[in-house]
């Protein structure tokens, strides 16, 4: 199996805060890979490190063959153009419709003509379960799991093959979010994704990955499947894990 992603030996600090010290990650094409842990231990920071939104102190990150370290910053682009990405907040742009919002990132990686655009923007609504109609409204006329599935189809319009997820179903009802699970379970058989999710969200986790990485103390404590985790003795494994251990 192929490893898309590798976290070496990644240090973060900020100013004299260190957040990770030695974490070590390796992400498999194909699957759905968590990342789990206790609020503030750098779920989101690993996220952004993994997409060059954020530089690492020490150690290398490699995402599809390229050392983000020393990329160029040609190489850099394109490899922005090859991965999709679903942030926590501020999602979608309010002063654009649902369409318009789908439509940016082909305009800024692509020179497809206006009604190309409109058939990629067209075929992406309904791979995530919105309709044609929805495509004019405004990120205030449309529900959580409507702007959730919106930036979701933003994330897939280059065709991506590697989608990252930063805790996709928090403020979601119940309902809508086991429905964006589906979708994500979906969506990755469809398109061949792989996909990385920051989660916070036990159903989620347990519906949808196929293995799971925990940090705790700046470190990675658990990588592997889910069945193992009844093993561990870490505090946070044991309470956030707690209906495994129960059994
Ligand atoms: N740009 C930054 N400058 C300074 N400190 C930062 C910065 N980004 C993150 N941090 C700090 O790094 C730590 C990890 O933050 P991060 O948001 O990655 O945690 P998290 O595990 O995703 O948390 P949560 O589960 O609560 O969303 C926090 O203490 C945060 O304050």
């Amino acid at each position: 199996m192929q490893s898309l992603i590798k976290l070496r030996d990644v240090r973060t600090v900020f100013g004299t805060k260190v957040v990770h010290d030695g974490l070590n990650i390796t992400v498999n094409e194909g699957e759905i890979y968590g990342l789990v842990g206790p609020s503030g231990c750098g779920k989101t920071t690993v996220l952004r490190e993994m997409v060059m939104l954020q530089e690492i102190s020490g150690g290398k990150i490699e995402v599809l063959g390229h050392d983000l370290s020393t990329i160029s910053s040609t190489d850099a682009q394109k490899l922005r153009s090859e991965w999709g990405v679903l942030f926590q907040a501020g999602a979608l742009f309010s002063s654009l419709n649902i369409k318009e919002n789908i439509s940016l990132p082909l305009r800024e990686y692509t020179d497809l003509s206006q009604k190309m655009i409109d058939e990629v923007v067209k075929f992406k609504i309904n791979l995530v379960g919105l309709k044609s109609s929805d495509a004019h409204l405004y990120p205030s006329q449309i529900s959580g799991g409507m702007k959730k599935k919106s930036a979701l189809a933003r994330a897939l319009a280059m065709d991506p093959k590697l989608l990252f997820l930063d805790e996709p179903t928090s403020g979601l009802d119940p309902i809508s979010a086991r429905e964006f699970d589906a979708l994500i379970l979906k969506l990755r058989d469809l398109l061949d994704l792989s996909i990385v999710m920051v989660s916070h969200d036990l159903q989620s986790v347990y519906a949808t990955l196929d293995r799971v990485a925990v940090i705790d103390e700046k470190k990675i404590i658990y990588e592997g499947d889910l069945k193992n985790i009844k093993n561990s003795t870490n505090k946070f494994m044991k309470t956030f894990f707690r209906s495994d251990f129960e059994q």
